[in-house]
């Protein structure tokens, strides 16, 4: 294990009170942000897909749909984000089979999330595309 109690690193303890603790969530989107490709590509298609919903003027309901794929896809992204890190953290970039099997299986919830939001993306813009074309 990578992990031993006895080196020499700084200690880390509680956050000390909720501005602590939202600087530190804050400190972790910007690094979600940078660190991940996969993030940025995400939120670069919830601001086209935000653009698309207000040119063809989505009503509250379709904004609420659109507004979940969007949170759950960024949500997902960063639990996956979570075990590629536990998993490089605790195999320290070696192969292991439960490694493998976690981040597999972290991706598979990326994967079904995603084509969820096609489903519903598709739902809600062709129609509209279509009427749009079709006059
Ligand atoms: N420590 C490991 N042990 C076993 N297999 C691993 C390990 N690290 C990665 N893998 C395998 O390689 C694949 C890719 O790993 P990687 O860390 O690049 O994740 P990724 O899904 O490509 O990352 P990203 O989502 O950032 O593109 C994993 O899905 C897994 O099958």
């Amino acid at each position: 294990m990578p992990m031993d109690s006895n080196d020499k690193k700084p200690s880390v303890g509680k956050s000390k009170n909720l501005l602590n603790s939202i600087e530190f969530a804050i400190s972790g989107i910007k690094t979600a942000y940078k660190d991940e490709r996969n993030m940025r590509i995400h939120m670069f298609c919830a601001v086209l897909v935000i653009i698309l919903g207000l040119v063809l003027d989505l009503d509250r309901f379709e904004w609420l749909w659109i507004g979940l794929c969007i949170f759950l896809m960024l949500i997902m992204e960063i639990i996956n984000t979570i075990f590629e890190n536990v998993v490089n953290m605790v195999t320290n970039h070696h192969f292991h089979p439960l490694g493998k099997k976690v981040k597999d299986v972290a991706a598979a919830a990326v994967l079904i999330t995603a084509i969820f939001s096609v489903f519903v993306g598709a739902l809600i813009f062709l129609p509209k595309i279509y009427q749009i074309m079709i006059h």
